[in-house]
């Protein structure tokens, strides 16, 4: 697994000519799994005491990493040879995970913040790392939570950063510190840095003898959708999970979790947005079929933003397939304020339709970016003043400024590692000839055909 880190000079260095677009678009793209639904649902799966097949999970760096870690902790999860996508994932024996291990992270927040939960139930101490770029990541309050529930968390770095080893904790310590018969163990963490903390501890907390109330005493609650999504999962796994989300408490009642034996995995819903996105930039129409009627995606706000932004949006239904399908003609309009606290993950692609918008737009409510893959904020704005765009970071946000169609230019653009930065560079080089991306590759994070997914867009 940590093989998959190391980035040769030549591919880190490569400059992918990002094709512009020569006319209309007229696509049909198919996007792979749901990477939040995968994670959850390996976790989940690996929770309960039978196994479960996951069908259309994503196969990428994030789903490899998250794999690799279930099986440091005695997981097995066994892809169908036909089926790369279909996953069998069986816990380990007796629902007791193995101590001793090793768990590697890569830049996956989903695994940094999910896995370090199920540390509780190991038989030993299991230790945490990841990219150099991860060790940037915010992961204190996630941790602070597994303290607070009798665990030891050893940094072995920056205190609140990886890497760390998590050591469960001893019996006795587990029973008074993870509740009593009276009540549920009670946790306070501040997640206003990342929904994954909360997400994190809920996962796991059916798993703790009396169950788990978590109050998040944070001012924000960054990408609640996310949350709910945790929740949901939960309770599809037999869980009995609740949120008071005014209140900023999540309770979890103590039991087995079980997910059913087969779970179909949607659509990254996120991962759709560069490709709906160049429906606006390029003008034409692009669909993507599975579009689920109902879904806990934050991606599933994505085409009511498009349409704000001027593109026509339908559900066509064709052959018992859904598919959600976004119309332009290429005017885009500017969003004035917009609150995207909901769905932040997104941000960079709708920052690059905006680049090309008729008026001005304050993505508010995404400070926390700042702690993603890179510095989301900064980055963005690097990269759209690099081809010529207006752009300037918000206390908690960004501003994006219109600017005359001849003032952007080529330029080779920087992605940081970050698939989200290197989607959003092809999108801009749909409408600005001669834009380079350098190491495209880092789609692989969570779209590891990205190239052959966007000629597919182009035709
Ligand atoms: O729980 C999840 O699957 C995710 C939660 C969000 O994290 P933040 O709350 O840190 O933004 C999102 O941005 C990330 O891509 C996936
Ligand atoms: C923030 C993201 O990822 P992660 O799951 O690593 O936090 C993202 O994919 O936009």
């Amino acid at each position: 697994m940590q093989g998959m880190t190391t980035t040769s000079n030549a591919t880190a260095e490569a400059l992918w000519d990002a094709p512009a677009a020569a006319g209309p678009l007229n696509a049909t793209v198919t996007i792979p799994g749901s990477k939040s639904l995968s994670n959850r649902y390996l976790i989940l799966a690996a929770l309960g005491s039978k196994p479960v097949t996951l069908i259309g999970l994503l196969r990428s760096r994030d789903t490899e990493l998250m794999m690799g870690a279930l099986g440091a902790l005695g997981v097995r999860c066994d892809a169908d040879p036909a089926t790369p996508t279909t996953v069998t994932v069986t816990p380990p024996a007796g629902g007791r995970f193995h101590g001793d291990a090793d768990v590697y992270c890569g830049l996956a927040g989903t695994v940094m913040r999910f896995v370090p939960g199920l540390a509780l139930f190991a038989d030993g101490p299991v230790r945490f790392d990841g990219d150099e770029q991860a060790y940037a990541r915010p992961m204190k309050p996630v941790l602070d939570g597994l303290e607070q529930l009798g665990a030891t968390v050893e940094y072995h770095g920056e205190e609140g950063k990886l890497p760390f080893t998590v050591t469960p904790p001893k019996s006795a310590a587990a029973e008074s510190a993870a509740g009593s018969a009276a009540g549920p163990a009670v946790v306070s963490i501040d997640s206003s840095g990342s929904s994954q903390f909360i997400s994190g501890l809920l996962l796991v907390g059916a798993r703790l003898p009396h169950g788990l109330e978590l109050h998040h005493t944070g001012e924000k609650t960054p990408s609640l959708p996310h949350i709910r999504m945790t929740v949901a999962d939960l309770n599809a796994a037999g869980a009995h999970a609740t949120a008071d989300e005014a209140a900023r408490t999540w309770r979890v009642e103590p039991g087995s979790v079980q997910l059913p034996d087969r779970v179909v995995v949607e659509p990254d819903l996120s991962n759709a947005a560069p490709f709906l996105g160049a429906a606006l930039i390029a003008g034409g129409s692009v669909r993507v079929p599975h579009w689920p009627e109902t879904t806990t995606q934050p991606g599933g706000l994505l085409p009511g933003y498009l349409e704000r932004m001027g593109a026509q949006v339908s559900f066509p239904e064709e052959n018992g397939v859904r598919y959600c399908e976004v119309r332009s003609d290429g005017h885009i309009h500017g969003l004035g304020d917009f609150d995207l606290t909901a769905a932040g993950e997104i941000a960079p692609s709708l920052a690059a339709i905006l680049v090309f918008a008729d008026a001005l737009t304050n993505l508010t409510g995404i400070g926390h970016l700042r702690g993603h893959e890179t510095n989301r904020l900064a980055a963005l704005v690097a990269e759209i003043t690099r081809v010529g765009g207006t752009a300037g970071e918000l206390p908690d946000g960004l501003r994006i400024e219109p600017v005359p169609a001849g003032r952007l230019h080529a330029a080779d653009m920087e992605t940081y590692a970050d698939h989200r930065m290197a989607t959003f560079a092809a999108m801009l080089g749909l409408r600005i000839p001669g834009v380079r991306v350098r190491d495209v590759a880092t789609t692989r994070k969570t779209l590891p055909d990205f190239t052959g997914m966007w000629a597919t867009l182009l035709g």
